[in-house]
């Protein structure tokens, strides 16, 4: 694609450049080939300008850098957004993409609404992926891409691979991170989802606010102007703010939850496996038996829901599409029964909110008489927002009846000193380094009656120990870990 093609979408001017053929872009100078379109941005650990000598050395035709930068030999994009200009250039080379896409942002709840928006709209004969923390699911397989929103370069070429394969309809994660990177640009966003916003991230957002304005710019810029806002309006003040986001951007807006306006949950009934949902839409009210337990899962396939109605499925079949989901991996996961009967849950919940939403799904599973206990097992994360260690620790302090503290991927830090801090909330719990360790424990405990829950790493494959050169990661497996423990008897 000639250059000049580029530079009249985007909006830049590529005077005699105009004529050069664009053969690909790229974010890291490492792949850059002759033709390629580089993007030069300042970042957390070094400063991509520094590679703009080597990246038209390697055969750069452009730079997409700020103004300031310097750049000789190649045509300077100058842009003082330079990620957004990038995105925007690098959608135009992209193409073809698939026709309906649509985004969720939250602090919890993302994988998992796209992975049921996904499953719905294959429910309905459409060719649907994902794109998240899971990687880039299709029909046929899943191929992961280490983040939940991947760089942009990887974003659009996914997008056009998909395109290219048949895939019509796309749902993607968009996290903060990715929102404030400018990682996910340019395409027509024809609906996008917010679950909710919590604590999370503090290590990269200045507070919440910083935190909040990262997720609104998918309202405020990525989806367009004809697009539809979906929203859980739980009344917690942050739906409300966003709702008003998506209003002053002009985008229609779909409310759903207790408090929705459009997908009103009316009544919640948990079940054994699952539970039934009374849900109203369209002046209908219908009961939908939803087959996975737990409110905020059931919070998360009526978002789904709303995302595919929202860009033209049918209503009734969507609501009826709801009772025949299949679980997201590692999301409330029954992983092994030990012998005496105890069920142990693997669950992704990595923050506060999320940890008090996992126990409040299973207590009602806990048995009541003879009294069962629930047994938590969990950890934190290194080199990630240490404020929400302790506020951790107090959630299951108070809220489960046996809680063990334990590592979940240190990376940079040290394992010890990010226990202590988890223990600072949670009195009264006991502290096993070890994982696996730390599970069998658990197991080894649970008598009949009692739910075990294995909280913070979900579908993670590894334990990621230690940073920059030195980083490891070790193969780890929490549901291979549980049924291990399991079936041996659960000693410890
Ligand atoms: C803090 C953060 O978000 N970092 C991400 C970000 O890096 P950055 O832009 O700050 O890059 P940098 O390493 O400082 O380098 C600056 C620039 O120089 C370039 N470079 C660098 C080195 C070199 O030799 N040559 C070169 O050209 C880089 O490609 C980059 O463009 O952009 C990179 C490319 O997209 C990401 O790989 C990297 O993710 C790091 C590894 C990471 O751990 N990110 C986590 C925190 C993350 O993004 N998580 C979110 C949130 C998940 C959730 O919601 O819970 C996610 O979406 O996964
Ligand atoms: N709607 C929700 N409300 C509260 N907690 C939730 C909700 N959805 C999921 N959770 C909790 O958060 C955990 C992670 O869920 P999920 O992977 O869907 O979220 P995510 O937003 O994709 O997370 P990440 O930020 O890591 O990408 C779940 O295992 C559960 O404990
Ligand atoms: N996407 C999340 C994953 C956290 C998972 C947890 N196991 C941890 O390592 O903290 C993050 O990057 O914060
Ligand atoms: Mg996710």
């Amino acid at each position: 694609m000639k250059l000049a093609r580029i530079a009249a979408a985007a909006g830049f001017d590529p005077g005699p450049a105009g004529g050069e053929t664009i053969t690909g872009f790229a974010i890291d100078h490492r792949k850059v080939a002759p033709g390629t379109v580089f993007g030069a941005f300042e970042g957390a650990r070094v400063n991509g300008e520094d590679f703009i000598p080597a990246a038209i050395a390697a055969g750069a035709v452009a730079v997409v850098a700020r103004p300031e930068a310097k750049v000789e030999g190649a045509l300077h994009i100058a842009d003082a957004q330079p990620r957004r200009m990038f995105a925007r250039a690098a959608a135009a080379f992209f193409q073809p993409v698939p026709e309906t896409i649509v985004a969720v942002t939250g602090t919890n709840g993302k994988t998992s609404t796209v992975e049921m928006t996904r499953q719905l709209w294959r429910m309905a004969g459409l060719s649907a992926a994902s794109i998240g923390t899971l990687g880039v699911t299709t029909p046929d397989e899943s191929v992961s891409t280490g983040l939940t929103t991947p760089d942009i370069v990887t974003f659009l070429s996914n997008m056009t691979g998909l395109a290219r394969e048949g895939v019509t309809h796309v749902a993607y994660e968009a996290s903060s991170h990715g929102l404030s990177q400018f990682r996910n640009e340019g395409l027509r966003v024809a609906a996008g989802a917010f679950t909710n916003l919590s604590r999370d991230h503090l290590d990269y957002h200045e507070g919440m606010e910083d935190y909040f304005a990262a997720k609104m710019r998918l309202f405020d810029e990525v989806v367009g102007s004809e697009g539809t806002a979906v929203i859980w309006r739980d009344g917690d003040g942050w739906a409300e703010r966003a709702e008003r986001h998506a209003r002053t951007g002009g985008l229609r807006v779909l409310s759903v939850g207790g408090e929705g306006e459009d997908i009103r949950l009316v009544a919640r009934t948990p079940g054994h496996l699952g539970q039934m949902l009374e849900i109203e839409h369209g002046g209908t009210t219908r009961k939908v038996n939803l087959p996975l337990i737990g409110a905020y899962q059931a919070a998360n396939a009526l978002v789904a829901a709303g995302l595919v109605i929202a860009t033209g499925g049918d209503p009734a079949a969507t609501f009826d599409g709801l009772t025949r989901l299949q679980p997201v991996r590692g999301r409330l996961e029954r992983a092994a029964l030990n012998r005496a009967g105890a069920p142990v849950y693997v669950d992704y919940a990595h923050t506060p909110d999320a940890l008090e939403a996992a126990i409040a799904a299973l207590r009602p599973h806990v048995s009541d008489s003879p009294r069962g206990r629930l047994i938590v097992v969990f950890g934190a994360g290194g080199d990630r927002d240490a404020g929400k260690r302790a506020e951790m620790g107090r959630v299951a302090a108070e809220r489960a009846d046996v809680v063990i503290v334990t590592d979940d991927n240190p990376r940079g830090e040290d394992p010890a000193a990010i226990r202590r801090q988890v223990m600072d909330g949670a009195y009264g719990a006991r502290e096993i380094g070890d994982r696996r360790a730390a599970i069998a424990a658990a197991v080894a405990l649970a008598q009949a009656g009692d739910i075990v829950l294995v909280a913070g790493k979900g579908h993670e494959q590894g334990q990621i120990v230690g940073s920059g050169e030195d980083m490891k990661i070790l193969p780890f497996d929490d549901v291979t870990v549980a049924r291990e423990a399991a079936a041996a008897g659960g000693a410890a």
